[in-house]
């Protein structure tokens, strides 16, 4: 569980430093207070064939509407945020972004935070179009943050920066990712790694908050990295951001693993598990088992 000392060094009163759009908190200040009610779980929405197989549903946009929809009902009162794995509704083509458009709407209606796994990223003038679609008020496909790809440069994803910004919504920036792969680019530069640079633009953004609020520019740092925070000299105390931690379950990262890993920064992870969770579906009463389990471990 997150420590009651809040996300920044300092400790104090979790006000927003600035209203958000369309009378909403910053996404930073939501999801805080969200992680404080339920604890730092986020549930991985992604139906996978196998999975939709596993629970006696046909691969097509009726079986992921089915499968997303009671995915939801399950982990609502549980998880901090849902984050749904976009790749897998795409594959269905419009059919399966509407699914995708029918979870969004669900889970906001349910009260549980969104992040649309999207992992978009490309030059500035493509970037606003993404941005217009996962972070615009009145998009079907607007959640409350999105997770975006910055190898076309961290200022390239400013469109969506600033909107997310604009209208109480937040992004999470691939930092370290959990694939082992990830490490051929990121860890490029030793002491000024690839990685760190990213880190640093993250902290420079959340500047426009209040230093005892969670800002809304968030990491993905997967759970299975390992001592690659400290090997590259990232402090992620300085960031004052979300941090995203993937690989919990099913890629073998544990709530130990998690602890060790992000030592002080702890508290501002959200830890997000898919498959490892998923798995135990369709039955509600057995995906709420899975789900309080990898509660516990946090
Ligand atoms: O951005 C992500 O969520 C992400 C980043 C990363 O470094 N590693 C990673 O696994 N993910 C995503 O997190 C989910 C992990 O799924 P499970 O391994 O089933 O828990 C998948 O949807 C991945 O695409």
């Amino acid at each position: 569980m997150p420590s009651p000392d809040g996300p920044g060094a300092a400790a104090g009163p979790a006000a927003p430093a600035t209203q958000g759009g369309a009378g909403r908190a910053p996404f930073g200040a939501r999801l805080w207070a969200a992680m404080q009610a339920k604890g730092p779980l986020c549930v991985g929405i992604d139906p996978h064939p196998g999975l939709l197989a596993a629970w006696g549903l046909p691969d097509t946009p009726g079986g992921l509407r089915s499968f997303s929809l009671a995915a939801l009902e399950a982990v609502a009162p549980l998880a901090a945020a849902v984050k749904p794995q976009v790749a897998l509704y795409e594959r269905h083509g419009s059919a399966g972004m509407a699914a995708l458009e029918e979870l969004l709407a669900a889970a906001s209606q349910a009260g549980v935070l969104t992040i649309a796994d999207a992992k978009r990223g490309d030059i500035g003038s493509t970037m606003a179009g993404y941005a217009d679609a996962w972070l615009r008020d009145g998009s079907t496909l607007a959640a409350d943050a999105v997770t975006l790809s910055p190898y076309l440069g961290f200022e390239s994803l400013r469109p969506a920066l600033d909107l997310a910004a604009a209208n109480g919504r937040g992004v999470f920036v691939l930092a370290l990712t959990s694939n082992p792969e990830g490490a051929s680019v990121q860890h490029v530069g030793g002491s000024e790694s690839v990685a760190r640079r990213i880190a640093g633009a993250a902290a420079v953004e959340n500047q426009r908050y209040a230093r005892d609020v969670l800002g809304s520019v968030g990491l993905v740092v997967g759970a299975t990295v390992g001592s690659a925070l400290a090997d590259l000299g990232i402090d992620l105390s300085a960031v004052r951001g979300p941090i995203l931690a993937p690989g919990l379950g099913a890629q073998g990262a544990t709530g130990a693993d998690l602890r060790a890993t992000f030592g002080a920064s702890y508290p501002a992870v959200l830890a997000t598990s898919s498959r490892g969770i998923l798995a135990a579906g369709p039955d509600v009463a057995a995906l709420r088992a899975a789900t309080r389990e990898a509660l516990q471990g946090l």
